[in-house]
């Protein structure tokens, strides 16, 4: 990849898609192209044939996808499925089509089994059922996962995929029905401190709502006031988490690093497992997790768990061992990243 390639980053205002764009700007690369969602709707068939074919992008990394926390997952079903089965079909094979030179896709690491081994290798992929709060969204991973490979062995392309781990930091997602636990947390936990000191006009501001009395009542809509914060689940299951500007240098390092050619043996008669995860082989329990952001706020109230949420996954850690063997490794440890995400969450005009 040179400096001036031409790389489209999909999804360039999101969560990882922004730290990409940090990321590759950093490095020097100067050829960057990326459309809002309402300049260009990426399951629209018509819509992303034309993009390819007036923009010609060299490379191509797919961070744009329907993404939400397990709530969301389980509650929107047929949007997960669908859209992000639509979105990948169409970059990926409008890449094809035009003649992109590599192709970057992004996975998750729901995709493996809910009983998977732990620490979860590639080689876990397919070999038992997934957990069903995020099936749909898994199943549409899993077949990115699989066209890329079908099309590289078929086609002879250059489509490489990577499965993450949790992923937090600036420009996440704080909606508290549909984000994730750790933007999630910090958002409740916060507003919970802003309630216990009487700065309730500053809630309101914060959560885009003008009259005081209805952001209280929507903040106890999800268990938070001014003394406790409600938090999904048990508490027990583990989560690991990958700071977003780590996620985005480990996707340039494979980029720069790492062709379909090198993922597999030469002779293989089945190709399978080419994708790699990145994660940082470290997890932590969700209560544990509460009570580290509630340590950074500085919250001293009650955590009262619901079990009437969903679990989800009781344990799902990844092994990094085959991106650590490459020469990658993440840097930013849980407690400093979400000190640094606290930060810009407080200095950002989120609503
Ligand atoms: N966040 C996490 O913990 C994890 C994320 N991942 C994967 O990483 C990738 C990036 O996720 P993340 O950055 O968190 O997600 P975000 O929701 O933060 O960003 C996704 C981006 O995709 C855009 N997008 C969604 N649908 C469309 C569409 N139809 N047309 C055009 N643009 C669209 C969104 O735009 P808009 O907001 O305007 O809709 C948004 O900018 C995804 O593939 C996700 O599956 C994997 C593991 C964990
Ligand atoms: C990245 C990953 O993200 C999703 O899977 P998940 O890891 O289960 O996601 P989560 O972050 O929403 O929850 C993690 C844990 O935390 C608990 N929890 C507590 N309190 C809150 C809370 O307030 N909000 C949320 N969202 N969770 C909470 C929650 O009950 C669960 O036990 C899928 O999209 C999946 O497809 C995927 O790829």
């Amino acid at each position: 990849m040179n400096k001036d390639s031409k790389i489209y980053i999909a999804g360039h205002r999101g969560l990882v898609g922004s730290a990409i764009v940090k990321n590759l700007e950093s490095k020097g690369y100067t050829n960057l192209v990326y459309k809002t969602h309402k300049e260009l709707d990426l399951t629209s068939q018509i819509e992303v044939a034309k993009f390819f074919e007036d923009e010609k992008p060299e490379y191509v990394i797919l961070a744009a996808a329907k993404v939400g926390g397990i709530v969301a997952n389980n509650t929107y079903r047929g949007e997960f499925i669908y859209e992000n089965l639509a979105i990948q079909n169409n970059v990926i094979h409008q890449s094809y089509v035009n003649g992109v030179k590599k192709l970057l896709f992004l996975g998750s690491t729901c995709i493996y089994p809910k009983e998977a081994p732990q620490p979860m290798p590639e080689n876990c992929l397919l070999t038992s059922p997934l957990e069903y709060t995020n099936e749909p969204y898994a199943i549409a991973k899993i077949a990115g996962i699989k066209m890329c490979e079908s099309y590289n062995l078929q086609y002879g392309t250059n489509f490489i995929s990577v499965m993450p781990t949790n992923l937090y930091g600036p420009n996440d997602n704080f909606d508290l029905e549909k984000s994730h636990v750790l933007p999630a947390l910090i958002r409740k936990i916060h507003c919970a401190k802003l309630l216990y000191e009487g700065r309730e006009d500053e809630v309101a501001k914060e959560l885009g709502i003008e009259n005081i009395d209805e952001a209280k009542e929507y903040l106890e809509g999800f268990g938070v006031d001014a003394s406790s914060v409600e938090i999904w689940g048990t508490g027990k299951p583990r989560r690991e988490f990958l700071y977003s500007e780590d996620m985005a240098d480990a996707c340039v390092f494979l980029l720069e690093n790492r062709d379909f050619g090198d993922t597999y043996e030469k002779d293989s008669k089945e190709v399978r497992n080419t994708h790699i995860n990145i994660g940082t082989g470290v997890d932590i329990s969700i209560k544990e997790l509460a009570e580290l952001i509630q340590k950074i706020i500085g919250f001293e109230g009650e955590l009262k768990f619901n079990i009437n949420k969903p679990d989800g996954t009781m344990v799902k850690l990844t092994d990094p061992s085959k991106l650590h063997s490459l020469g990658w490794k993440h840097k930013v440890e849980l407690e400093d990243g979400i000190k640094t995400m606290y930060e810009w969450y407080l200095n950002s005009n989120i609503t």
